[in-house]
């Protein structure tokens, strides 16, 4: 059987690298780069904007899932970017998605996309002793417009679902850092994606069978407000790395 193919953007980010790390040898990569690369890729590759109909109709061709993750991450951001990069972005590639026959799209949402369930249960719900979880099933209640337009590239997963049959996994990613949570920073360690589970995570919903599916994106953490339930029954996750396994270190981190 061929190598499934698979198409990444914003390949040379945060995101991307982590998931390039762990599951290079794994697929057949096809990857999408905003400008062009310092050194030559060990895939094939396209350079480009995700707002180009013609540049993303000719990313997606033959591709099976898409893994996008290129668009504005930062919390701060203003509308005209988001809107242009997150939302229009993410509408132009399902589009394109669609239009090639791409089975599965695996969208990065954000826990931003409900940061505002955190408003009234701060700073307890990011301790271990608390039990209150989100579990995908709520609303979104972003807290800025980087949130809202990680809530509409979900709702636009779930319109390119019904409409067209495109299979999508969002998943709300908590805070990616390399090799240790982040240092003094509660809600950080309770939401820390590690670099391995990023990876395995990804390599599950590229793998698994499913409609459209909101999951959380974070390692298996003692203090969590995060719901794993979702992705480890549907994606078969399987989180290896906890944030409290570093509590009490003085280790300095990546900033990665
Ligand atoms: N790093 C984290 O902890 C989290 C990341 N995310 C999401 O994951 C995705 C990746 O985030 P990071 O890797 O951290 O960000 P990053 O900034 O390191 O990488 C994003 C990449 O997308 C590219 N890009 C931006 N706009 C583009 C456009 N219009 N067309 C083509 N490429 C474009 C950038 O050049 C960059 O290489 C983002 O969508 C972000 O919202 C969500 C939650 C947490
Ligand atoms: O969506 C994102 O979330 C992480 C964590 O948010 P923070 O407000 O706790 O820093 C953020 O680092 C990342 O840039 C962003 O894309």
């Amino acid at each position: 059987m061929d190598e499934e193919s698979v198409l990444l953007t914003g390949a040379k980010g945060r995101v991307g690298r982590a998931i390039l790390d762990g599951l290079a040898d794994e697929y057949d990569w096809r990857l999408l780069f905003h400008n062009p690369p310092p050194e030559e890729p060990d895939h094939p590759y396209l350079v480009g904007d995700v707002v180009d109909e013609e540049l993303m109709a000719e990313a997606c061709e033959g591709i099976d899932t898409i893994i996008h993750l290129a668009g504005d991450p930062r919390p701060e951001a203003p509308w005209d970017s988001v809107l242009e990069n997150n939302i229009h972005g993410t509408k132009v590639i399902m589009q394109a998605a669609v239009d090639a026959g791409v089975e599965k799209f695996v969208y990065a949402s954000s826990n931003h996309a409900v940061g505002h369930y955190e408003t009234e249960r701060k700073p307890d719900l990011y301790r271990a002793h608390d039990e209150f979880r989100l579990d995908g099933t709520e609303l979104p209640r972003p807290g800025n417009f980087y949130g809202v337009s990680k809530a509409a590239g979900e709702t636009l997963g779930r319109f390119y679902h019904d409409e067209h049959g495109l299979k999508v996994c969002c998943i709300r990613i908590g805070n990616l850092t390399k090799g240790h949570p982040p240092i003094d920073y509660e809600r950080g360690q309770a939401m820390w994606l590690s670099h391995r589970d990023c990876a395995h995570l990804h390599q599950c919903a590229i793998d698994a069978a499913y409609d459209y599916e909101i999951v959380y994106g974070i390692s298996d953490n003692d203090r969590k407000y995060y719901s794993l339930e979702r992705a480890k029954e549907v994606l078969g996750y399987d989180p290896q790395d906890n944030s409290a396994h570093f509590e009490g270190e003085e280790r300095v981190v990546d900033g990665d």
